[in-house]
């Protein structure tokens, strides 16, 4: 059964659409890359699914339920997703462990040391165990958006949605985001991913979908969407990335 079924999303800001139709549909441990210019509505798909976003019409299920049911409760859905933004949101006032552990104890009840032992193996795995009692401004921007994913995986998601979050980023920092979310893939992790990295997109997704006014135009194999597009608009698009050397 599919992880996440987006049928027929619309949603307009005060008349203008932004997402016009949109249909969706991400496979357990899948990685679907959402490509497109900006302005697309890459953003607003991802915070309408994580429920930030009210829709004017369509559903969105996870796992089979309706979460875009106005009767359910918007908490109870954000504990199955995790979300990472391109600016990374860490508490600056709490420390690593302490913004790794907040959600795990404040919603999910965990205890505190159960909750630091998980928070501590997480973070051991991607090389930031030393840094669990630094503060986020002691952090490089690709070590505080590490720590984004690790918060977000401390919830034990379904599914990531990860919003451009390699584009803050000096491109020094950029390969090792991307390393953790690799390895995510690796462990089966079902992701989606809004991205401008078109050589990640290929080697990460399993599925590429092109947004472009807010519908999905083209999806497929990254070979097919990335290498031998069907769509006009989607060649377009290429082409304009190709002339600006980030293909
Ligand atoms: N809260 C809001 N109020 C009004 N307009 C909004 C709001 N959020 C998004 N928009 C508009 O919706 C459109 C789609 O934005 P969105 O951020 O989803 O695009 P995107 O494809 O993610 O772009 P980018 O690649 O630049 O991040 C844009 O025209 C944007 O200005």
């Amino acid at each position: 059964m599919a992880v996440l079924t987006c049928r027929g999303l619309r949603k307009e800001f005060g008349g203008h659409v932004v997402l016009d139709g949109l249909d969706l549909t991400v496979a357990e441990h899948q990685v679907v890359a959402l490509i497109g210019a900006s302005g697309s509505g890459k953003s607003t798909l991802l915070r309408c699914v994580n429920l930030l976003e009210e829709l004017d019409d369509g559903t969105i299920e996870l796992d089979g339920e309706e979460i875009s049911d106005p009767r359910v409760d918007p908490d109870r859905v954000r504990r199955r997703i995790g979300m990472v933004f391109q600016s990374y949101n860490l508490f600056p006032h709490l420390t690593v462990l302490q913004n790794v552990t907040l959600a795990p104890r404040r919603v999910h009840r965990r205890a505190r040391a159960d909750a630091e032992a998980q928070a501590r193996d997480l973070l051991d795995r991607v090389g930031l165990g030393a840094k669990a009692d630094a503060y986020p401004d002691r952090l490089s921007g690709g070590q505080q958006q590490r720590v984004a994913i690790v918060r977000a995986l401390a919830n034990q998601p379904r599914l990531m949605l990860l919003d451009e979050v390699t584009s803050a980023l000096d491109p020094e920092l950029v390969g090792e985001v991307l390393a953790m979310i690799r390895d995510l893939k690796a462990d089966g992790m079902t992701m989606v991913l809004a991205t401008h990295e078109m050589g990640f997109a290929r080697e990460v997704a399993d599925q590429v979908c092109f947004l472009d006014s807010g519908r999905v135009v083209e999806a497929g194999p990254p070979g097919q969407v990335l290498g031998e597009p069907t769509q006009p608009r989607t060649r377009q698009f290429l082409r304009r990335i190709i002339e600006a050397g980030r293909l």
